[in-house]
């Protein structure tokens, strides 16, 4: 287990069994595929009561890792997501897809972001809401080859045979993994995701996080999530970025070392359990949490 962090507090460190600072280890070959560098964000700069969201974001992120954000509430989870998709800008810093501006990696749609809420439009049917990107960027969906590859996408969901429901047909499950259909039917570079499994029940989230854990090891996208859930963000990552409250300041990074692919039964394992006390403890020793 590894974890740095601006406030490292050495208490919670020496009592994790097999911590190491990543000053510690040996230097590897990085492929950065997301740099975040000196990223400030300040909403309502000009008026009585501008808000610092972000300060001083220094970060980076592999090709192919999952990364999850955790902080308290407020803490800029959400506006970091968005500065990363160029949906917001950052106030000063830069972020870098591959060396170029996240500006150009979204208007080259190399980003897909998904959301709490599955957003789907009622009156199409699962076919229809998977091909609506498609449509947007001008393809003719009535092609054969396009609709090939929708069909293989929802497969790839597990929502074969369902092509043709509507989104009032299915149970809250189907309807995120349609939207997670219609994000992966462009075949974006990185998965932007935004708590999309809060407004799940227990049970499906866990199965939607075990989906989507199963994709990631198949598909090995990189993928920055927002969470507030520990477990899920244990579950699911390579590294967890841990904000401190607002302004959202790099607060921790832990590194899973959890070996993959992972299962249920990763969940009853020493380590993942001892990850999840490590930072649930690092989340309570902030006071506004
Ligand atoms: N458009 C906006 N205008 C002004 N302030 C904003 C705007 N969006 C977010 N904020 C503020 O910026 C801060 C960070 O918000 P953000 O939604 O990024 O946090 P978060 O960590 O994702 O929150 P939560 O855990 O509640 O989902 C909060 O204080 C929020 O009120």
């Amino acid at each position: 287990m590894s974890s740095t962090g601006r406030t490292m507090d050495t208490r919670v460190v020496s009592e994790m069994p097999s911590m190491n600072t990543r000053s510690q280890t040996p230097p590897v070959e990085r492929d950065v595929h997301i740099e975040i560098s000196g990223v400030n964000k300040v909403y309502n700069p000009n008026s009585d009561e501008p808000v610092q969201a972000l300060k001083d974001i220094d970060f980076s992120i592999e090709r192919g890792e999952f990364v999850s954000i955790i902080g308290p509430s407020g803490c800029g989870k959400t506006t970091l997501l968005k500065c990363v998709g160029d949906l917001v800008s950052q106030t000063s810093g830069q972020i870098l897809i591959d060396g170029v501006p996240s500006t150009e990696a979204r208007k080259a749609r190399r980003l897909a972001f998904f959301f709490q809420e599955d957003v789907l439009l009622p009156w199409r049917t699962v076919m229809q809401n998977v091909l609506l990107p498609l449509e947007i960027k001008g393809k003719d969906t009535s092609d054969p080859d396009i609709r090939r590859e929708a069909e293989k996408t929802i497969a790839h969901v597990g929502l074969e045979g369902f092509e043709r429901a509507l989104p009032n047909e299915l149970s809250g499950g189907m309807r995120q993994r349609v939207a997670l259909a219609r994000g992966f039917v462009f075949d974006p570079e990185i998965y932007l995701m935004d708590e999309p499994f809060a407004a799940l029940d227990e049970l499906t989230r866990r199965k939607m996080n075990k989906f989507l854990l199963d994709i990631h090891e198949d598909v090995q996208k990189t993928t920055l999530f927002v969470t507030h859930h520990i477990g899920e963000a244990v579950w699911l990552s390579d590294k967890i970025l841990v904000l401190s409250a607002r302004p959202g300041e790099v607060d921790h990074v832990v590194d899973i070392d959890i070996g993959r692919p992972r299962d249920a039964t990763t969940r009853t394992t020493d380590a993942f359990h001892e990850y999840e006390d490590m930072l649930t403890e690092i989340l309570m020793q902030d006071e506004e949490f």
